[in-house]
């Protein structure tokens, strides 16, 4: 199934423009991914299917105009969410030097002015403060909350891209306001202002 077909069936509509940008996203990856252990999937299935985790919060999330993404990785979410939201001012927070040259790449390949690499931990990071904070496959929930507080102002929500282990970490992190979305065996954690 094409990633137009996949997203559409999920009730996600994007422009051409952003599917051409995928494409490129996708041979990259699939280019530097072999060379430099970027990401464990490179088949064009698995690529499609992290888009589609990556966009499937935008469904049930209220308008944000800046956000960083934590251990950004090969790119997922924050740098998917910053090809399909160019209005919106993306951070992406990765101390891997090899990974942030990745996406480096692909910044300038696709000519991305609306996002900034920050090639730090996110404990480290000091001078952006954002309206939301996302993260997938990095670390606990309570952990994230931690290592981003100085990225937090007093309205920031968080989006956490979580597997099945969520209510131990819900009961350790101690949050209220909060809302779990589930598609298959993904849980999107939407901790809200
Ligand atoms: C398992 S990978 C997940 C990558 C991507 N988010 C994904 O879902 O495919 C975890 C990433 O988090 C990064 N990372 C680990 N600790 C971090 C920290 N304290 N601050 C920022 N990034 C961190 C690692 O360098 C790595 O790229």
């Amino acid at each position: 199934m094409s990633l137009k077909s996949l997203l559409e069936r999920n009730n996600l509509d994007f422009e051409d423009s952003f599917y051409e940008d995928c494409k490129i996203f996708i041979e990259l990856l699939q280019k530097w991914g072999k060379v430099h252990n970027l990401s464990g999937r490179l088949s064009v299935e698995d690529i499609n299917e992290n888009i589609l985790d990556s966009l499937y919060p935008l469904k049930f999330i209220e308008s944000f105009s800046s956000f960083a993404d934590i251990g950004t990785g090969a790119g997922y979410p924050g740098l998917i969410l910053a090809i399909a939201k160019k209005d919106i001012k993306a951070f992406l927070v990765e101390p891997r030097v090899k990974r942030v040259a990745f996406l480096n790449f692909v910044k300038a390949s696709l000519g991305l002015q609306n996002l900034t690499i920050i090639q730090k931990r996110a404990e480290d990071v000091e001078d952006i403060k954002v309206d939301l904070i996302t993260s997938r496959a990095v670390t606990n929930t309570k952990l994230l909350l931690e290592i981003t507080v100085n990225m937090q102002k007093s309205d920031t929500s968080y989006l956490f891209y979580k597997g099945s282990m969520l209510e131990s970490e819900l009961e350790i992190a101690k949050i209220n306001n909060y809302q779990i979305v589930s598609r298959n065996d993904r849980n999107y954690l939407y901790i809200k202002a």
